[in-house]
């Protein structure tokens, strides 16, 4: 039988995203027949060899399945997506010049995370496809609430294949003046969009500028973006190359009669299509990384530049065209403006930002005249570099937390802070900034004690050696995915295995670990619904993980602005979140700071409410998973030293005592079966159902608590027999209604 065909079915859209990207192509209805199938392959070792006679398989890509409605019911009907071709050879084997891998791979595939970290907007170098045509094919009309910016077409397309039908309120405020060419400090509550407020006008301005001519493979940068950590500087690229990805979706790559190099020349070479040069090209270039692929991209040129200060420092002290570069961009972006003064990245900020000063000579001769009063050598080190032909350069400062005090110095200009001054490293930042407006344009969006409305926060107080016992309990009793912050290394690394033991899906991230391990591990963490990430402060900034439902301090964090941004990772773009503080004995006092600087109270933050009987029944396990751990600790340190005292023993040619060999020997037996005895009652333990008190272990409905009802209901716990499963926001002590009674009582 060689017609029984479709045993590949056609990929039907993956999200609502794509399907609604999709709805506005220009849809192409074939019937199966139709359809261009291609043969595949297969193997005899499979067992369904050439001749066999049992099957031929088929395959297709680039199709949509679409049911429609009919007089006769639903009707099947194949949407093609893409041509043939592009279906064969759009595998991103481009031309040899502009092959960069993007954001998306290198996060789905940290394998790839030696490529450089680029991505861009391919135009097509086929003639009959300008830019107006892919420009002019969608309808304004569809986001109302965008249009009065007066956005690119092609970002509005984006914008709607993403579903962001509406801009969020820090988005309204910023772009109106982004795009007039105000320099913009905007402050606004985490999760709430920041980066496509400062991003959409650096898109939107290059879009224009690159209208009417083709575009070059040489180009020079016209927009730095600072962000204090690795994984942020990659996201933002990730997220405003996003906002491109409909042209690449638009145009397919021009098919050229490029070989590709892998496959020869030989008659069964195939054209590979050819990638043009990028309309926009975005890289990202943070440490941890190849240094030497990020080196080849900005040799070849890039319009927009993410980076972490250390690595980019680095780079530019390396080429002076990088330098040369910077004196001349357009846009400048500090995201995350007040973590950067932090954590050792200072002083490269600091060189970064003298390279983009844009004084005249008059205003430098004052300058240093002051500072040369005030001897301030700082200042004196290294005078910014005058270049004539400099553009204007648009200034963008974004942060969740900038503090009220600080942004009324900006009010008042910079030379009124430096003469008044002011002395914060952040204050030392922001006067190096070249804001071209004396005061420019401050957009505080921040809600009041920092608190985002859709999050509920709440606390847990309890000796610091109960903390692990606390920690499962909140994870069994209410699964989700969980980002944990601990505040040292050696705190994750203690608790890590400590989780795997107990089978959960731990993930640690912090700096000690390598960027590839990194980034797979927020992507194992993204992937894992009940996941937990065990991060430091490297993740408290800025990370957009979809979905993260709980946000877990095991440790307090130190200031005020960490626990906010901590909190932020969870109640992001409108959604519900959970905050948690488990609180020791040596935290109180820490966290009462921290409430009293954001302008509240301990007893604003609710109650965690904690089924005792059911933190007993979990505690065994927790103490069982310690023994084992300490057991395999002393293990390996014992096999360890063994080794040691062996290889130095060889070493020195001395005999190895072998009756201290066989006491070794025995004693490591011995913590050989203790670890198998201990592995074995855990796994016994953990396979035991949890039951809540009152349930029968036999029969569901006898006991004094029958569980027969809300196993038919559907919403029992998965793991605790007995109880149900609410959402962690739904079991708080209601903390917020003694705040209500107080506030009522002090205003009678
Ligand atoms: N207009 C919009 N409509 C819906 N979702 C949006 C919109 N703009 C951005 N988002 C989404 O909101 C999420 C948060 O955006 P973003 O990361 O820019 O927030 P942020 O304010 O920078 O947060 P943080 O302060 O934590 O860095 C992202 O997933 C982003 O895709």
């Amino acid at each position: 039988m060689n017609n029984t065909r479709p045993r590949k079915r056609p990929r039907k859209a993956d999200t609502n995203n794509e399907r609604d990207a999709q709805k506005h192509k220009k849809s192409r209805y074939l019937t199966a027949d139709e359809l261009p199938w291609k043969t595949v392959a297969r193997s005899n070792a499979a067992g369904v060899g050439e001749n066999e006679g049992m099957l031929l398989l088929e395959e297709i890509d680039g199709v949509d399945v679409v049911y429609e409605g009919s007089g006769e019911g639903k009707v099947v009907r194949f949407n093609m997506t893409k041509e043939p071709v592009m279906a064969e050879a759009g595998d991103g084997s481009g031309s040899e010049e502009w092959n960069g891998i993007d954001e998306t791979t290198l996060q789905a595939d940290p394998e790839a995370l030696d490529a450089p970290a680029e991505s861009h907007s391919p135009l097509p170098d086929n003639p009959t496809a300008s830019p107006s045509d892919v420009e002019s094919d969608f309808d304004v009309e569809q986001l109302p609430e965008w249009q009065p910016f007066g956005l690119h077409p092609l970002l509005l397309k984006s914008l709607h294949a993403q579903n962001f039908t509406t801009p969020t309120p820090i988005q309204s405020a910023a772009l109106p003046q982004a795009i007039l060419g105000k320099d913009v400090v905007g402050v606004a509550q985490t999760g709430s969009g920041k980066t496509l407020a400062y991003g959409l006008p650096i898109l939107n301005a290059l879009l224009q500028q690159t209208a009417n001519s083709p575009p070059s493979s040489q180009r020079d940068l016209k927009a730095l973006i600072l962000a204090p950590t690795r994984e942020l500087a990659l996201q933002v690229s990730s997220h405003l190359n996003a906002c491109l990805t409909p042209i690449v979706n638009n145009i397919p790559a021009a098919i050229t009669a490029t070989q590709d190099p892998k496959k020869g020349k030989g008659k069964d070479s195939e054209p590979v299509p050819h990638k043009a040069p990028p309309r926009i090209s975005i890289a990202a270039v943070v440490g941890g990384m190849s240094a030497q692929k990020q080196r080849r991209i900005l040799e070849r040129g890039v319009d927009i530049l993410v980076a972490t200060p250390g690595r980019l420092w680095d780079l530019i002290g390396e080429k002076d065209s990088l330098a040369q570069q910077i004196r001349n961009l357009q846009f400048l972006v500090l995201d995350e403006a007040d973590r950067m003064v932090q954590g050792g990245h200072f002083e490269e900020l600091d060189n970064i930002l003298r390279l983009t000063l844009r004084q005249n000579a008059d205003e430098i001769a004052d300058e240093m005249e002051v500072a040369r009063e005030e001897e301030e050598p700082q200042v004196l080190e290294s005078e910014p570099i005058l270049d004539s032909s400099s553009k204007p350069l648009q200034t963008f400062v974004f942060s969740a937390t900038l503090s009220k005090d600080l942004q009324r110095d900006l009010k008042k200009g910079s030379r009124h802070r430096r003469k008044c001054g002011k002395t914060s490293t952040l204050d030392d930042l922001l006067y190096r900034l070249d804001f071209r407006d004396p005061s420019p344009q401050i957009i505080d969006l921040s809600p009041e004690g920092g608190l985002v409305s859709t999050l509920t926060e709440s606390k847990l107080e309890c000796v610091a050696t109960d903390k692990d016992f606390y920690l499962y309990y909140f994870l069994m009793r209410y699964p989700g995915r969980s980002l944990v912050f601990v505040s040292s290394i050696d705190g994750i690394r203690r608790l890590v295995p400590l989780l795997e033991l107990l089978k959960l899906k731990a993930y640690p991230l912090h700096s000690q670990l390598e960027q590839k391990q990194r980034l797979k591990n927020l992507d194992r963490f993204k992937s894992a619904p009940n996941g937990v990430l065990l991060a430091t402060d490297v993740a408290s900034r800025g990370l957009d993980i979809p979905a993260v439902d709980h946000v877990i301090h095991y440790q307090i964090p130190r200031s005020a602005d960490t626990y906010v941004h901590r909190n932020g990772r969870t109640a992001r773009a409108m959604n519900s979140g959970f905050a948690l503080v488990i609180c020791g004995p040596e935290d109180r006092r820490i966290f009462r700071a921290i409430l009293s600087d954001l302008g509240r109270q301990e007893a604003d933050v609710s109650d965690m409410v904690v089924d005792h009987d059911m933190l007993d029944k979990l505690k065994h396990g927790v103490t069982l998973a310690r023994q084992i751990d300490s057991v395999q600790h002393k293990i390996k340190k014992d096999n360890h030293d063994r080794n040691w005292i062996k290889e130095t023993a060889e070493a020195l040619e001395v005999d190895y005592e072998s009756e201290a060999e066989q006491i070794d020997a025995a004693a490591s037996n011995r913590k050989d079966y203790r670890l198998m005895a201990l592995k074995a009652e855990l796994r016994e333990l953990l396979t035991r159902p949890l039951l809540a008190r009152g349930v029968s272990a036999k029969y569901i409905t006898s006991g004094s608590k029958s569980i027969a009802d809300s196993l038919l209901l559907g919403n029992h716990h998965e793991t605790m027999l007995g109880l149900d499963k609410p959402r962690a926001n739904e079991e708080v002590a209601p903390g917020s209604a003694r705040r209500t009674k107080r506030r009522q009582s002090k205003s009678k």
